[in-house]
Formats: structure tokens, sequence, C-alpha cells
């Protein structure tokens, strides 16, 4: 069989340069085109050192990606920057993984609210699947564009889905806690992801406000039919990569430990990413991998149902999740390129 071949539009960010990671080892694409607007026309080793003499491919420029012979293109871009690729490119013969929040949510005015940007390309939502595979499988097979999801609405829906699902919780009353590594906020340093303001310290951000809150708030509720209110509140951990997501929720009937265990068990068994663990996740035990790690549990002293979920931001939280989207779209084994252990200790 002749190989796929792929893009990468952000090839000099994180995401980009992950998904050159993960793609490099795929049996089924090649990676035929890399680009950047900063630094074109250099190697990409270049500006990613670590792939010397692995990978190599000169950057070019966003104009000049061309149509011909390619079968899909990762936008590992900006929000606000995606929306403009897309809007050029929808009615071209690749198909696209977005891997911004540019398509996530259901309309322009729920974007320009929580992003507060303008969107320009409207038409872009009702083309959209949201692409996460253990709830849309089958709509991301005949999709054309899919938006890859946020990194921490991925970590939280997974540990909501089977309790909406299920119909157990009070859907008004989710919160969830989490907590990030610093590569979430991209490669360029910003003043609160500056050395001295991680190392060695602890933050909240977002409070109330993070547009993640709106991306897990409706899918939750579109999935269960129905409206939702999600808390969500991050956090800045002196970590590279990883998220760890603490959700709590109201039951609304009598629940035990050992039945939660056995609705998750029931809703994953057969989801290659999602494990399911009865002892305390942590995050080296999913770094570097596809893998969303999930432990569920009942306190009947406050009666609240908890749940922890890890991922690695970069590749379930990102590039990991793109690819599996990809072998979807393109009818692949969705598992392939992806069989990667985690980097623990
Ligand atoms: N980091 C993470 O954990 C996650 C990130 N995401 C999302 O994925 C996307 C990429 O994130 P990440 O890789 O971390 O970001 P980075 O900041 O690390 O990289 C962004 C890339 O976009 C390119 N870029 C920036 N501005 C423009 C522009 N105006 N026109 C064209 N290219 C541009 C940059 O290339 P250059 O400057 O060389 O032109 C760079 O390669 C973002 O939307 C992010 O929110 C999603 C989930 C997790
Ligand atoms: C540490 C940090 O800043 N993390 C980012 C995570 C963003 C992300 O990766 O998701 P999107 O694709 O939706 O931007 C943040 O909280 O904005």
């Amino acid at each position: 069989m002749s190989k796929y071949n792929v893009a990468i539009v952000g090839a000099t960010g994180y995401t980009g340069s992950e998904l050159v990671r993960i793609l490099i080892n795929h049996p089924d694409v090649n990676i035929t085109a890399i680009t950047s607007e900063s630094r074109k026309g250099e190697l990409f080793s270049d500006v990613h050192p670590q792939f010397k003499d692995i990978f190599d491919l000169t950057l070019i420029g966003i104009d000049d990606l061309e149509e011909e012979g390619l079968d899909l293109v990762f936008l590992a871009l900006p929000h606000g920057v995606s929306m403009d690729f897309v809007k050029d490119n929808h009615h071209k013969s690749f198909k696209i993984v977005d891997l911004s929040g540019d398509f996530r949510l259901s309309s322009k005015a729920v974007y320009e609210a929580w992003y507060q940007k303008d969107h320009h390309f409207e038409q872009g939502f009702d083309q959209t699947v949201f692409g996460l595979p253990e709830l849309y499988r089958k709509r991301i097979r005949e999709g054309r564009l899919v938006a890859n999801p946020g990194c921490f609405p991925t970590s939280a829906i997974l540990a909501l889905a089977p309790l909406m699902k299920e119909g157990i919780i009070d859907k008004n009353q989710i919160t969830v806690d989490s907590k990030t590594g610093v590569t979430g906020a991209g490669i360029k340093s910003k003043p609160n992801t500056h050395f001295p303001m991680v190392n060695d310290n602890f933050s909240a951000y977002g409070v109330k406000s993070h547009r993640h809150t709106i991306e897990i708030q409706e899918i939750v509720g579109k999935y269960a039919n129905s409206e939702a209110t999600v808390l969500f509140t991050p956090h800045l951990l002196p970590v590279d990569r990883g998220i760890l997501s603490t959700t709590y929720t109201k039951p609304t009937r009598e629940i035990s430990t050992p039945e939660l265990e056995k609705i998750f068990r029931e809703y994953y068994e057969n989801e290659p990413y999602v494990r399911l663990r009865s002892d305390l996740p942590n995050l080296k035990q999913v770094r570097g991998t596809n893998y969303c790690d999930i432990f569920t549990t009942y306190d009947d002293r406050t009666n609240t149902i908890i749940t922890i979920s890890v991922i690695d931001n970069l590749v379930k939280g990102a590039a990991g999740q793109a690819v599996q989207n990809m072998n979807i779209m393109l009818g692949l084994d969705e598992t392939s390129g992806l069989h990667i252990s985690p980097l623990q200790p």
C-alpha cells in the first residue's frame, strides 16, 4: 500500500514537533511538508536540534503548501490563525485536523464570548467534528475537518462521559480541578511561564474565565442531551508535560465505588487509550503516550464521586490524539504509530 502524505502547519512549536516525533514512526504516512512563517527556509533540525540525523525537511511558508498529492494537514497554529487557514483551504482535496480551539465550540457567538476574539469563518462550525474518538468515532470517520479537543477538556470529558451517559450525577454541580505542565502554554516564553515564575512555584490561573470551561460544559452537556454547568480551575505545575484533573460530582441516586468502577469498565471496554486504574494515577505513568488513565471512587462522607484522570498534554491532549483522529479519518488502524511506552522514570 502506498503511504498517505501529510503536512504539519506550524512545525516550529511544541505540538508541531510532537507530531513529527510520533509520525516519523508511523508505518502508513509520510510527512511531505512542514511550515513556519518565522523560520521558513531553515531546516527542521535547526529549529529542533533533537531531530538531527533523525528527520529533516526545509520549512516552507503556508502560502507555498501544495495541495496536489496531500491527503491531510495538521494545523498546529495558535487560535485565531487556524481559522484563516481553514477558511482559505476547506474546499481543497485534503482533510484537516485543527489542533487549535477555533472550531471546537458550538457557534461564532460562543467562541467570541469566551475567546474574546472575532471569528472569521462562521460556516466552519457546521463542517467540524469534535475530535474525541471515545465519544465521536463514527462522525470522525466521515469528517473532513476535525477539531482536536483542548488538553484540559480531553482529561475532563473522559472522566465525566460515563457518568453523564449513565445519568447518575447532578449535571449542574460539576467541578473540575486541573493541574498542567508548562508546555501547555506553547514554545514562546510569557511572563507567567518564565522559569522563575514556574520553578519551585505553583499557581492557579483563568479562574472563572478559562476558555476550556465552555468546551467541557458544551461537550458533556450535548453528549447527555441536556444542559450542564461546569466549574473549572486550571493550575500551573513546575513540570514539563502532563495534566492531572480531579473532578467532583454529586450522585443523584445511591452509588458505590464497585458500581462506579463497573460503569467505567463497561463504557471504556474497547477503548485502546483509556486505562482504568484501581490505584491513583500520576503524570509519569502516561508521559509521552496517548493514554488517559482514570481512577474513580465514591466518598460517602461527603456524598461525592471523585474521578482522577491523567494525560500527557502534548500527546493525548494534542499531537497523539490528532494522529488517532488522522488514523480514523484515513481508514487506518486507529492505533497505528501510537504504540509508545511511558517515559517513567
Ligand atoms: N501545547 C499544548 O499542550 C497544546 C496545544 N494545543 C493547541 O495547539 C496549537 C499549537 O500549540 P503549540 O504547539 O503549543 O504552540 P506553539 O506556540 O508552541 O507553536 C505555534 C506554532 O504556530 C506558528 N505560528 C504562530 N503564529 C503564526 C501565524 N500568525 N501564522 C502562521 N503560523 C504561526 C508558529 O510558527 P512560526 O512562529 O515559526 O511561524 C509555531 O510553529 C495551539 O492552538 C494550542 O492552543 C492544544 C492542546 C495542547
Ligand atoms: C499552561 C497553559 O497555559 N496551558 C494552556 C492550555 C492550552 C491548550 O493547550 O489548549 P488549547 O488548544 O485550547 O489552547 C492554557 O491554559 O491556555
